[in-house]
């Protein structure tokens, strides 16, 4: 676990370069402001049964949420069931499978992005369908704490 968090922390520290460098900044923009101060995440260990209980009520997915931090990086066992609505705003929802691309990581964009952004990247609506088979997934939120002086 200790190895996979300093993995993901590694590719979190580059894919948010990458997203300085989409912006126009330097890539070293979050760098500089603070961004890996202290750096911390969580990693959320998910596991979902597969099987309804008494009293569960076919609800044991993951209702529609966006997740809070920059960009959280997920990892499944490619057991269908998460789902993306790619516009948030529209009337009724239109709701998309997440295929699974062995070897790759899924990338949702968070709301703190959103927020830092005014909207030009937008955070990732998503849910987990409750599935017929159990499913795994590992979900890495890197928590960003800039410096708030200096
Ligand atoms: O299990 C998944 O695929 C999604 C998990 C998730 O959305 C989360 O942990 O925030
Ligand atoms: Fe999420």
């Amino acid at each position: 676990m200790e190895s996979y968090y300093e993995k993901m922390l590694a590719v979190s520290k580059k894919l948010i370069s990458l997203m300085a460098l989409s912006l126009g900044l330097d890539d070293l923009f979050f760098e500089k402001i603070g961004a890996w101060h202290e750096p911390l995440a969580y990693v959320r260990l998910l596991h979902y049964p597969g099987k309804t209980f008494e009293g569960s009520c076919g609800r044991l997915g993951a209702s529609a949420h966006s997740d809070f931090g920059i960009a959280t990086l997920l990892l499944t066992d490619g057991v269908p069931g998460l789902q993306i609505c790619r516009d948030k705003d529209r009337h009724p929802q239109l709701w998309e499978d997440v295929p699974h691309v062995h070897g790759a990581l899924i990338v949702n964009v968070g709301d703190l992005l959103e927020r830092w952004t005014n909207c030009l990247f937008r955070s990732t609506l998503h849910r987990v369908l409750p599935t017929e088979q159990e499913r795994y997934s590992v979900a890495f939120l890197p928590k960003w704490r800039p410096r708030l002086h200096g």
